[in-house]
């Protein structure tokens, strides 16, 4: 299903559009375009067939399933972020293939352990938790000549690395499309740690990694740079991420790598765009590159996912790991796409699927999801409010947005996070992921039954107690109420 382009008024051969070899057009090139056919006035009509008025309504874009390779210009109204929508699946599935690769060699390299500098001992990937993960990685960022305490530098270098490549790759493409006047981003990831002159290896290393993305741009539908990327390209792509949002105006939400311990043990993580205007999420996109082939899955030790997943062929209705998932607000659809392997190019839709989320509203037979971390939410109030609406099934424990992911698909019923007095959820931890389960037909409000606010800034103002979303509104209400009875006697 195409996500516009539903009234078509006249079809364009490809080679009209000489000056760019994807199927995806950037505003200026369409504009070039348009003005074209207005000069003519022509294609065998005597009336101009796009008039100047009517420019900003019309759009270029790719077709049909059927139809991919052939671009469409419709004059009719586009569905309202339609084109921002498409831009940043396709961002984020550049991301993915670029997060994959890093992760496959840290899995590689550290082969699940590494030395503790202070005795030599082994320290296992699995034993190194979001606690000791935030103390390096802010010495890293401060410093990052200073050896952290753990033998773990390259893993954490990595992770790091990482995200800044991820932050620099799309804040490019966003770019490249919407123009830097039009592009505003508020993401996790600083720059100022980046430029220090004595992080100029890592910096090196983030260069690399994104010219290394940026060249397979074309597979994915866009351009890519005419020559790479140099060092203050890069860093002027991540600084652009600067945005500190607010309740007013148009900005992107970025969060280059949620999850960041699931991704440096090999575990689950996700890549998370969103995009809000006057304070309301309009559109969410999330890359899962780790979303295992069978539900199942996900419960299991993320070896022996891997091991399951090298063994079991995919199906007609499966598809290998991974996946990215989209909604537009108020299209009352969601959507998921497998990743793009190989030397495939990306046909936009990429064969997607609507997804739902589950019809189970019984909690005997539906599934809660949490953060792995307790330190993030706390285990024990959860497993309180499990047993008192009767929720019977282990907790689905998963790192990152991948929890939403997992509610969207039908694949679990409840995500709920309390994290302790004081801890602010950021509001790139929770954009995307948000307006996903709305559209396929969940409700994500707070303890209070208030939906989350990403008016505030940075932060998810004036949460109450913490986050709760479902599948469906009875669940969410037993839950809901659940949190009232308990709330005062638990140690939150
Ligand atoms: N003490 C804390 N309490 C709650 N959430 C926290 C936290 N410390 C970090 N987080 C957030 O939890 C996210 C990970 O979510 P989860 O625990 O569900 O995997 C982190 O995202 P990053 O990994 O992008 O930093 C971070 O923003
Ligand atoms: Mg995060």
């Amino acid at each position: 299903m195409p996500l516009f382009c539903a009234n078509f008024a006249i079809r364009v051969p490809h080679a009209l559009i000489h000056s760019r070899r994807s199927n995806f057009i950037p505003n200026h090139v369409a504009s070039s375009f348009l003005l074209f056919l207005d000069s003519k006035k022509s294609i065998g009509s005597s009336k101009p067939i796009v008039s100047l008025s009517k420019f900003n309504q019309t759009h270029l874009c790719s077709s049909t399933m059927e139809d991919q390779n052939q671009l469409v210009l419709t004059s009719s109204e586009p569905e309202k972020y339609s084109k921002e929508l498409e831009v940043a699946v396709r961002a984020v599935q550049m991301a993915c293939l670029l997060c994959q690769r890093v992760q496959d060699s840290l899995v590689s390299q550290t082969n699940g352990q590494v030395q503790s500098k202070d005795d030599n001992s082994p320290v296992t990937i699995a034993g190194f938790t979001q606690k000791m993960l935030q103390k390096e990685m802010q010495q890293l960022q401060q410093n990052p000549e200073i050896a952290p305490r753990f033998s773990v530098f390259g893993m954490l270098s990595s992770g790091q690395h990482n995200n800044w490549s991820v932050q620099a790759t799309v804040s490019w493409i966003l770019t490249e499309y919407f123009g830097s006047e039009n592009v505003s981003i508020i993401a996790e990831e600083d720059v100022r740690s980046l430029s220090k002159a004595d992080s100029s290896g890592l910096l090196e290393a983030v260069v690399k990694t994104v010219n290394k993305c940026l060249s397979k741009a074309p597979q994915f539908g866009h351009e890519g740079p005419i020559k790479d990327l140099g060092t203050s390209e890069v860093l002027e792509a991540i600084s652009r991420c600067n945005s500190t949002g607010g309740p007013t105006g148009r900005f992107w939400v970025l969060d280059p790598v949620d999850g960041t311990l699931g991704f440096v043990r090999g575990d689950q993580y996700a890549i998370a765009l969103a995009l809000i205007e006057d304070g309301e999420v309009v559109l969410g996109v999330l890359g899962c590159p780790n979303y295992p082939m069978k539900k199942e899955w996900l419960s299991y030790q993320n070896g022996y996912r891997r091991i399951m997943s090298k063994l079991t062929p995919p199906t007609s209705e499966s598809w290998e790991k991974g996946c990215v998932i989209y909604a537009r607000r108020g299209s009352g659809k969601a959507w998921i796409q497998p990743l793009l392997s190989g030397d495939k190019k990306f046909l936009w839709p990429n064969s997607a699927r609507q997804i739902q989320v589950s019809s189970i509203d019984n909690p005997a037979f539906a599934t809660f999801c949490e953060p792995v971390e307790k330190a993030n939410s706390s285990h024990s109030f959860t497993a309180g409010l499990a047993h008192s609406v009767g929720l019977r099934n282990q907790p689905l424990r998963v790192y990152s947005m991948v929890k939403y992911a997992a509610i969207a698909r039908g694949h679990a019923e409840v995500f709920m996070k309390f994290a302790r007095a004081g801890y602010k959820e950021k509001i790139w931890d929770h954009a995307a992921g948000v307006v996903i389960i709305q559209e396929a037909g969940g409700v994500v409000t707070d303890a209070g039954g208030r939906p989350l606010d990403f008016s505030g800034g940075t932060y998810l103002e004036g949460l109450d107690r913490g986050v709760i979303a479902c599948s469906g509104a009875k669940l969410h209400e037993k839950i809901i109420r659940a949190v009232d009875a308990s709330w005062n006697s638990s140690s939150l």
